[in-house]
C-alpha cells in the first residue's frame, strides 16, 4: 500500500507579481514501512515538498495522498489532526526539536502524555525509545548538555512516540560532523526497521544513498532519478551492495536524462529516438558529419 503518493504535484509562490514554479508536476510514491532519501540541489523544491507533506504548506496543484489522508482538500481541524497523529518530524536545528528547559525523558513523556495510556505504561515506553535510539544514558540530561548527535537521537524519539504514520526528516544531518551524520541516519534507518514508520529523509547530502535502500533525486521540482541499493551475492558467495541508478518515467512518458548524460552528448533542444526491440535509443539530432540539423 501507498503511504505517499504524490501525482503531478505543483506548487507556485507568487512574490510581488513574480511567480516561482517550485514544484514543477512532481511525482513521488513510497509504500507504507519504507525508508526513502529525497536529495537535491539548493532550490531544486525539497523543502516545498516537506512542508506540504508535513501539511504546514498547500499545493497549488495536482494531488497529493499520505496516510489516506488528501492534503489537497483537507480542513483545518483535519490539518491539525493530521499535524498532531499521523506525520512526526525531525528538523534540521535541534533547537527546534527540543524543549531546552525539558530533559531528554521529559521531551519524550511530554508526546506520551498527550496521547494518554497508564503512568507505568507511559514511563516503559520512554525508556524503550531512548533505548532504541541509543540515548538512555542521557535521559535525565537537558538538550543543552547533550552532543548534536544525541539531541537528533532524542528528537526522533520525541518524533515518533505517539506512533505516527509517516516520520519526516528535514536535513536531520545539516549541522552535524560526517561521523555523527553517519550514526544519525542509521539511527532512523534502526527506527525503520523496528516501529515499520515509513520514513522520508530530506537532504542536500548525496551520502545518505548509502544508508538507504531507495533515493530519490529532485530536479527542477520534479523527480529526475531514483538509486536502488540491494545486497546481491556474486559468484562466489560474496555478498555485496550494489548501486543502480535509475531515470524515473512519470506517467505522461516524461524522462528526464541525467544532468552528465546529457552534457556528454551535448543534447539541446531536440533528440533523434528509435525504438530497437528492447531499449529506446537516445541521440543528439546532428547529421553524420556532426552538424546539428
Ligand atoms: N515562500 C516562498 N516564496 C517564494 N519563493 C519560494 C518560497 N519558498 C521557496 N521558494 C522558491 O522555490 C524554489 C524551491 O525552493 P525550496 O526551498 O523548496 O528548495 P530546496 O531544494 O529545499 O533548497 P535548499 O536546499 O536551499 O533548502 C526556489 O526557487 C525558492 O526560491
Amino acid at each position: 500500500m501507498s503511504e505517499i503518493l504524490c501525482r503531478g504535484l505543483v506548487r507556485i509562490f507568487a512574490t510581488d507579481g513574480v511567480e516561482v514554479q517550485a514544484l514543477q508536476g512532481l511525482d513521488l510514491v513510497v509504500e507504507a514501512g519504507d525508508l526513502v532519501a529525497v536529495v537535491g540541489a539548493s532550490g531544486s523544491g525539497k523543502s516545498t515538498l516537506l512542508g506540504i507533506l508535513s501539511g504546514l504548506d498547500t499545493p497549488t496543484g495536482g494531488s497529493a495522498v499520505v496516510a489516506g489522508t488528501d492534503l489537497l482538500t483537507m480542513g483545518r481541524r483535519d490539518r491539525v489532526t493530521y499535524q498532531r497523529r499521523t506525520v512526526g518530524f525531525v528538523w534540521q536545528q535541534t533547537s527546534r526539536n527540543l524543549l531546552p528547559y525539558l530533559t531528554a525523558a521529559e521531551n519524550v513523556r511530554l508526546v506520551l502524555d498527550l496521547g494518554g495510556g497508564s503512568r507505568s505504561e507511559r514511563a516503559e515506553r520512554t525508556a524503550e525509545l531512548l533505548d532504541l535510539l541509543q540515548v538512555a544514558d542521557v535521559a535525565d540530561r537537558y538538550p543543552a548538555e547533550m552532543s548534536g548527535g544525541q539531541q537528533q537521537r532524542v528528537a526522533i524519539a520525541v518524533a515518533v512516540a505517539n506512533r505516527p504514520r509517516v516520520l519526516l526528516a528535514d536535513e536531520p544531518t545539516g549541522e552535524l560532523d560526517e561521523a555523527t551524520s553517519a550514526d544519525v541516519l542509521e539511527a532512523l534507518r534502526a527506527v525503520n526497521a523496528a516501529t515499520g514508520t515509513t520514513t522520508l529523509i530530506v537532504t542536500h547530502d548525496p551520502a545518505v544513498s548509502e544508508h538507504v535502500a531507495r533515493t530519490v533525486q529532485i530536479r527542477d521540482g520534479r523527480t529526475s532519478t531514483e538509486v536502488l541499493r540491494r545486497t546481491a551475492t556474486d559468484a562466489d558467495g560474496v555478498q555485496r551492495d550494489v548501486a543502480e541508478e535509475f531515470a524515473v518515467l512519470d506517467r505522461v512518458g516524461r524522462l528526464q536524462l541525467p544532468h552528465d548524460v546529457v552534457e556528454t552528448l551535448e543534447l539541446r533542444d531536440r533528440v533523434r529516438l528509435r525504438l530497437r526491440d528492447d531499449h529506446v535509443q537516445v541521440r543528439p539530432d546532428r547529421d553524420p558529419t556532426g552538424e546539428r540539423q
